[in-house]
């Protein structure tokens, strides 16, 4: 039966007669296609992809498994429509920790319209995008059984600055996590999700390798997913953190042209996620009370919209 992912942290959902993606209980995320060119382009990328013969066999796994696409009843109620099918990546983890990171300076591709430019140039601007060249686009943290998931609102998390970032990135790896002010992050997780030979940054490194040589497609707007299991974690080490690439609505040919907008926000959040694995402790003063000033910052909870 299909029915609402409980695990979308962005982009279109499928709520209040909305049009958006639905999951089943076979591992499966439908995708509808949205009605302008947006969703042909993002089948005819995956149908592309799937079968080129230039894409490196060890980065497809940086991509959910494409499984062409279906006629279903649409979510919000409008009778038949096409989904992309896609692996749902989350389908396996039972209290996944998730951020969606818009990787690119630049948002909009060249060829687009003019009205469609200024808004992302907007949105760019106001972001932590240019400044960084990426920007979180949404995200949700487990806590505990307690405390379940902190979800902040898609607004608050996409209007952070460079430095929320940089204390959110931390957060996502702390071993609390809730909208409480106070909340010091301590990176508890920091090693085992993001560091190690299979963690977050080796992963992020594989990707930036193929990015430096990659000429194929550049891919405008697209996100890099980085999920983890927290509730496996609080009980073992090993978190099975995983990156995935979505969102290819607006990926365009490269023509032989390095991705260098792609390129420079990937690098960019390497960075910031290798700074979090060299000081882990920097959240912390030596007396174990918060720097209020520095690593305080409130983003808010899901009213935040
Ligand atoms: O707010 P809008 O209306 O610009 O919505 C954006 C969407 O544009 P649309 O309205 O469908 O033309 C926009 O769609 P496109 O990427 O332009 O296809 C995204 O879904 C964007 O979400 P996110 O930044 O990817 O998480 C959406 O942005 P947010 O709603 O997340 O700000
Ligand atoms: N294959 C997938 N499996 C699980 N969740 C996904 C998958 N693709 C996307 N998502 C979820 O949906 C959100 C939005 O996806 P995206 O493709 O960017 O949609 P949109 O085009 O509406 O912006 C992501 O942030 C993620 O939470």
């Amino acid at each position: 039966m299909l029915k609402i992912p409980k695990h979308q942290v962005a982009g279109h959902k499928a709520s209040d007669g909305l049009l958006g993606p639905l999951i089943d209980d076979s591992g499966r995320f439908y995708k509808p296609l949205q009605s302008d060119e947006r969703g042909s382009k993002e089948v005819a990328f995956y149908t592309s992809f799937s079968s080129n013969a230039m894409v490196p066999e060890h980065i497809r796994k940086f991509f959910p498994i494409f499984y062409g696409t279906q006629l279903l009843e649409a979510s919000d109620g409008s009778g038949l429509c096409p989904h992309i099918v896609l692996q749902d990546v989350v389908s396996n983890l039972l209290h996944p920790s998730i951020m969606d990171v818009k990787i690119g300076s630049r948002t909009w591709y060249p060829q687009a319209p003019e009205d469609y430019i200024h808004k992302c140039l907007k949105k760019d601007r106001e972001t932590s995008s240019l400044s960084l060249g990426f920007r979180i686009s949404g995200l949700q943290l487990y806590g505990s059984e307690e405390s379940g998931f902190w979800r902040p609102g898609k607004k608050v998390v996409q209007n952070l600055n460079a430095d929320e970032v940089r204390v959110v990135l931390r957060k996502f790896v702390s071993s609390y996590s809730s909208a409480d002010p106070n909340f010091v992050p301590d990176c508890a997780f920091a090693s085992s999700v993001y560091g190690g030979s299979t963690g977050i940054l080796a992963q992020l490194l594989e990707l930036k390798s193929w990015f430096e040589d990659q000429t194929i497609y550049h891919f405008n707007s697209c996100s890099v997913l980085i999920v983890y299991e927290k509730g496996s974690m609080l009980k073992r080490p090993s978190s099975g953190a995983v990156v995935k690439l979505v969102d290819f609505a607006h990926v365009t040919e490269a023509n032989g042209v390095i991705d260098h907008n792609f390129l420079g926000g990937l690098c960019s959040l390497i960075k910031m996620i290798s700074e979090i694995l060299t000081s882990p402790d920097e959240c912390r003063t030596k007396n174990g009370l918060q720097d209020s000033d520095k690593n305080c910052i409130y983003i808010g909870d899901s009213k935040g919209e």
